[in-house]
């Protein structure tokens, strides 16, 4: 293993967890749901606690890994959270509820987030992480854009989309679109990018100030 490989490894395995996020993230694997790696969770619950973030918004909520780490640290935080498998939605209902989150927190949407998010509060939301489809990944990005608050931020998991973005052989749709949103945010002056190797590449973007 190469020191880059061990680095990554430790910083992985180093992060507690709640007992919440533990059975979260079991259910998630048992139900073959990919899950925010430990280290992308931390980064998730640190940026909504930095950030102090009353409002998030996730596209993706899976079975609520990212979610509880979401709320991890902010107890007056509120969670919109978009899923387009029913499935998924229930289970990560049950997740919440048993983490003692209470209801009047969550507000948990069954749907394709490519509709219902044009349809949220523009300009209204602290934090807006995007864990869906990566084939829609650049029509997720723009309709986060609108909902983002200047200040506010935008996080995309799977950066490196699964070790491919830094591949140049790997041309295949997910992978383009990954780069070309690198791409466009490196180039944008209204955005300050951050590309951390926490999992599978964690992208941090702040919308500066209009
Ligand atoms: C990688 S998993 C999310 C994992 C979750 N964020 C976590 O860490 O526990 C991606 C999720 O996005 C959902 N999804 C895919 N396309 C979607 C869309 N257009 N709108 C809403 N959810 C979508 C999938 O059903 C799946 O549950």
């Amino acid at each position: 293993m190469s020191k880059l490989e061990r680095n990554w490894q430790y910083a992985e395995q180093y992060p507690g967890e709640t007992e919440a996020l533990v059975r979260a993230r079991r259910l998630s694997l048992e139900l073959g749901v990919e899950p925010v790696s430990r280290s992308v969770g931390a980064h998730l619950s640190a940026v909504a606690a930095l950030s102090r973030a009353q409002a998030i918004c996730e596209i993706g909520t899976g079975v609520g890994v990212s979610g509880l780490s979401l709320l991890r640290y902010v107890d007056d935080a509120t969670l919109t959270s978009i899923e387009i498998e029913p499935e998924h939605l229930r289970e990560a209902k049950t997740m919440f509820a048993e983490a003692g989150i209470p209801g009047s927190r969550l507000r948990l949407i069954e749907g394709d987030a490519r509709h219902v998010v044009p349809r949220l509060n523009t300009s209204a939301y602290d934090l807006v992480l995007l864990d869906a489809n990566p084939l829609e990944l650049l029509d997720h990005f723009e309709h986060a854009l609108g909902i983002v608050r200047p200040g506010g931020s935008i996080i995309v998991t799977n950066a490196f989309s699964h070790g491919r973005v830094p591949e140049p052989a790997a041309r295949d749709t997910a992978t383009q679109n990954m780069r070309d949103l690198l791409a466009l945010v490196s180039e944008s002056a209204a955005i300050a990018p951050v590309l951390s190797p926490a999992g599978d590449g964690v992208l941090t973007l702040v919308r500066l100030d209009d």
